[in-house]
């Protein structure tokens, strides 16, 4: 694991931010389109109000959730509605945005639209991931119903994942197509989620999912 802190959480959202354009541009240079992934949660909002404005070929870029809650974009706890506030806006308001949810009481019931929509898009560009104090990412909690199957290296590219103490049903995305973009960071903030990641560094992926994903990946920390 690659840990990098920072002086403050500001400092982390622009240096962050144009670490993240500089690689989409860099995909954009020799490839049509570029995929983008990150996270909802409280954390990203600040990056996402740099990242916006930054130039850059957005007619070029996928934008899709690392993970969903399943309820509509309209919402307060969709992450959906937070990406088309902060992140979809100024300039970035011309990337296309991949759906992670549709009007269907399951997300079972939706994933083989989601994943045909998604499958083009692969491998991910840039992928931009928050984690829990519990160690989960995306929505792969230490707890959940279908967690075993999303840390399989053959597991399908999206889940439905359920686990006690959620307050809505979930989707996300595998740990295998996590792991396979081209560039993966974790962004947290505070003690308590540096502990945390520094544990999950030396637990199994069952225990800490974040695990799954450490080798792999920078993390971008401020207090
Ligand atoms: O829908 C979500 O909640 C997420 O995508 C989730 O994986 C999030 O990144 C972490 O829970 C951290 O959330 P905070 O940034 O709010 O602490």
């Amino acid at each position: 694991m690659k840990l990098i802190e920072y002086a403050d959480r500001d400092m982390l959202a622009i240096d962050l931010a144009n670490q993240l354009a500089g690689e989409l541009n860099a995909i954009l240079n020799h490839q049509d389109r570029a995929t983008l992934v990150v996270p909802g949660g409280t954390t990203p909002g600040a990056v996402f109000d740099h990242l916006c404005d930054v130039e850059l070929d957005w007619d070029r870029v996928d934008i899709l959730l690392s993970d969903e809650r399943w309820v509509p974009a309209d919402h307060p706890r969709s992450n959906t509605g937070l990406l088309r506030e902060r992140l979809l806006t100024g300039r970035a308001a011309a990337a296309h945005l991949l759906p992670l949810y549709l009007p269907k009481d399951h997300p079972e019931e939706a994933i083989p639209a989601l994943e045909e929509q998604l499958r083009p898009c692969l491998p991910i560009s840039v992928a931009l991931l928050g984690m829990g104090g519990d160690m989960h990412t995306a929505s792969l909690f230490p707890r959940g119903d279908n967690l075993r199957l999303a840390l399989d290296p053959h597991a399908p590219l999206l889940l439905p994942m359920r686990a006690e103490g959620l307050e809505e049903q979930r989707i996300t995305l595998s740990a295998r197509v996590l792991k396979e973009a081209i560039n993966l960071h974790i962004v947290i903030t505070g003690e308590d989620k540096k502990e945390a990641v520094l544990r999950a560094a030396d637990l199994p992926p069952e225990e800490a999912p974040v695990k799954a994903l450490l080798g792999d990946a920078t993390v971008h920390w401020a207090n």
